[in-house]
C-alpha cells in the first residue's frame, strides 16, 4: 500500500522526514489510497536530479472514487454552520504552523526551493489562507432587500464539488489558496497537484482531516494533464480553478465553458516593472531582485521586463551586478542557500533555450547566462540589458531567473510599451513622485500592481490577472464570490395580481 517513499538523501533530510512524508499517491474520503495500476510519477529532487519518491497517476476508478467522495462529503460539510466550518479550517492552520519546518522541508524536496524561502513563504502562506477564510466562514451571508411590503432575501450558496489544478512552483500555497475559500463557502474539493510536485498537497489533505474535516471534503488525486482534463469535464463538478500556463488555461477554460462551469484561471505573465530616475536605486534593485530571482524566477507575477529610465541605467546595472554577488547557490536544505535550482531538467532546458535566444537576438548579457557548476538543475541568475520590445525574451514567459532590462525616456512611451503584451498579471513602479505612481498604476493593464515594492501576495489582498493572464481573483473577500453563488428569494406579502 505504501508506494510513496522518500529514498536516501545525501543531506540527511530523509531521516527527519520519516513521519512527515505522505504514505500513498492519493488522499480520498479521509484516507490515503493507492492504485498501482496508474502510470508511475517520479518525484525528482531538483538539487540532485535523483528520484526521491514514486507515485501513481489516478486511474479512472480513482478519479471516480474521489469525485463520489467529494459529492457525498459536500452535503455533510454544507449542512454545518459557517462557524463550525471555520473552526476546522483554523485548527488546520494551527497544525500547519506547528509543523512548519517539516512541511517546509517537504516543499523544498518537492520543488528545490531553498529552505530559507520555504520556511517563511509556503506552509505559512497556506496557513494564512486557512486562517483568513476560516475567519470569514461564519459571515458568508446573503442580504435583505425591502420592496414596499414585499421583500427579497438572498442566500449565498456553495457551488458544490470544485476541482483545483495546480502548477509546480508553489504546491502547498496553491493547494491552500484554492482549498481554503472553497471549503469556507461549503464546497468540497478534488485537488490535482502538478505531476512535477506531487507531495505537498497530500500533507495538506491529511492535516485538514486531522483538524476534523469530514471525509470526502478535500481529496487529492495525482496525474498529468489527462487526469486534470477528466476532472474538468465530469458532470459532478461545478467549478474549476486552475493555476498554470496560458495554453493550459485556454484548454481548461474552453472545456469548462462547454459545460457552463464556473472557473478561476490563474495563468502566466510577462509583467513590467518600471523604474523612474527619481526612484531610490537600492530599493528599486531590491524590487527587481525580488521580482526576478525569488524561487529562482519561478513566480507567475515576476516583473521580468524591467524598464529603467535612461539616465539611471548605468547606475542601476552597476548596483544590480554588485547585489548579484550575494546569491548563494547550493544545497537548498542548507539554510544559508538563497538561490535554488529549476524545478526540473525540462524547465532548466527551456530557460537555457531562452538565454541562447537572448544572446542570438542581440541583447547584452550582463550577468549569469549558464548552468551553475553544481549537481541538479541550477541556472545562474541572469540579466540581459539593451533588450528591445520585439525580442523573444521580451515577449514570452520564461519562468526562470532571467531579467530583461529595457531603456526608456518618457512616461508616456514606457506605459505604451509596458502594456503592449497579451499578459496582464502584475505590474510595478518605483518612483518617489506619488502623483506619478498613482497615475502609472491607473494606466497599467494588470490585475495586481505594486508601488515601490514587488511580488507581495498577502491573503487579505485580491490576487489575479487581466487579459490572457486570468479570470477571477484568489484570496481576500473577492474569492468568496468565486466559490459561491447567490440565490434570490422574492417574498410576497399580498395576494398575486394576475392579468386575467
Ligand atoms: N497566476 C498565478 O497565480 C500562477 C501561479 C503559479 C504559476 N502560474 C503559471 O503556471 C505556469 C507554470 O506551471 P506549469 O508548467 O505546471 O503549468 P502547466 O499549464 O503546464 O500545468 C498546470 C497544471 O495543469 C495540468 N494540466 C495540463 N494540461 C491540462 C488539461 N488539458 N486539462 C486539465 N489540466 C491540465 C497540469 O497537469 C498541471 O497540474 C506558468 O505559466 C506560471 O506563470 C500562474
Ligand atoms: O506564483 C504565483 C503566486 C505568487 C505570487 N507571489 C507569491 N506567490
Amino acid at each position: 500500500m505504501n508506494c510513496v517513499y522518500l529514498s536516501k538523501h545525501p543531506s540527511g533530510a530523509t531521516k527527519a522526514m520519516q513521519n512527515a512524508q505522505p504514505t500513498a499517491s492519493h488522499f480520498i474520503n479521509g484516507a490515503y489510497v493507492e492504485d498501482t495500476d496508474g502510470a508511475p510519477i517520479e518525484c525528482i529532487y531538483p538539487a540532485t536530479g535523483k528520484v526521491i519518491a514514486t507515485l501513481h497517476e489516478a486511474t479512472p476508478a480513482i478519479v471516480d472514487q474521489a469525485l463520489s467522495a467529494a459529492k457525498a462529503g459536500q452535503k455533510i460539510w454544507a449542512a454545518m454552520t459557517g462557524t463550525e466550518r471555520g473552526r476546522i479550517l483554523r485548527r488546520a492552520a494551527d497544525i500547519i504552523r506547528d509543523r512548519n519546518r517539516e512541511l517546509s522541508v517537504l516543499e523544498t524536496l518537492d520543488t528545490g526551493k531553498p529552505l530559507q524561502e520555504t520556511l517563511v513563504a509556503d506552509a505559512t502562506s497556506g496557513a494564512d489562507a486557512l486562517e483568513y477564510f476560516g475567519g470569514l466562514a461564519g459571515s458568508i451571508t446573503g442580504e435583505h432587500i425591502q420592496l414596499g411590503q414585499d421583500w427579497v432575501y438572498t442566500i449565498r450558496e456553495p457551488l458544490g464539488v470544485c476541482v483545483g489544478i495546480g502548477a509546480w512552483n508553489y504546491p502547498t500555497q496553491i493547494a491552500c489558496w484554492k482549498g481554503a475559500p472553497a471549503l469556507a463557502c461549503g464546497n468540497s474539493m478534488v485537488f490535482k497537484p502538478s505531476e512535477t510536485t506531487p507531495l505537498c498537497a497530500l500533507k495538506i489533505a491529511e492535516i485538514l482531516h486531522e483538524a476534523g474535516l469530514p471525509a470526502g471534503v478535500y481529496n487529492v488525486v495525482q496525474g498529468r494533464g489527462a487526469v486534470g482534463a477528466s476532472l474538468v469535464i465530469d458532470p459532478r463538478v461545478s467549478k474549476v480553478s486552475l493555476t498554470g500556463s496560458v495554453p493550459t488555461g485556454r484548454k481548461v477554460y474552453a472545456a469548462a465553458a462547454e459545460r457552463m462551469k464556473h472557473v478561476t484561471m490563474e495563468l502566466g505573465g510577462k509583467s513590467p516593472l518600471i523604474i523612474f530616475e527619481d526612484a531610490d536605486i537600492d530599493n528599486a534593485v531590491s524590487g527587481a531582485i525580488l521580482g526576478n530571482f525569488y524561487s529562482s524566477g519561478q513566480v507567475c507575477s515576476n516583473g521580468t521586463r524591467v524598464f529603467v529610465q535612461k539616465d539611471i541605467k548605468k547606475a542601476f546595472l552597476k548596483r544590480l551586478k554588485e547585489r548579484l554577488e550575494g546569491a548563494v547557490m547550493g544545497d537548498p536544505l542548507d539554510e544559508a542557500t538563497n538561490f535554488g535550482p529549476m524545478v526540473s531538467a525540462d524547465q532548466m532546458n527551456i530557460v537555457l533555450g531562452y538565454i541562447n535566444k537572448g544572446t542570438e537576438e542581440g541583447a547584452t548579457l550582463v550577468a549569469g547566462g549558464k548552468m551553475a557548476d553544481l549537481d541538479g538543475f541550477f541556472v545562474e541568475p541572469t540579466v540581459f540589458a539593451d533588450v528591445t520590445d520585439g525580442m523573444t525574451i521580451a515577449r514570452e514567459e520564461i519562468f526562470g531567473p532571467v531579467m530583461a532590462v529595457f531603456d526608456f525616456e518618457t512616461e508616456e512611451e514606457v506605459m505604451a510599451r509596458a502594456n503592449d503584451t497579451e499578459f496582464g498579471l502584475a505590474a510595478g513602479v518605483f518612483t518617489n513622485d506619488l502623483t506619478r505612481a498613482h497615475r502609472v498604476v491607473a494606466g497599467f493593464e494588470a490585475g495586481t500592481c505594486y508601488i515601490n515594492t514587488y511580488n507581495l501576495a498577502p491573503v487579505e489582498a485580491p490576487f489575479g490577472g487581466s487579459k490572457a493572464s486570468g479570470v477571477g481573483r484568489e484570496n481576500s473577500k473577492e474569492a468568496i464570490n468565486h466559490y459561491s453563488e447567490v440565490k434570490t428569494v422574492y417574498v410576497a406579502m399580498t395576494p398575486v395580481e394576475s392579468q386575467f
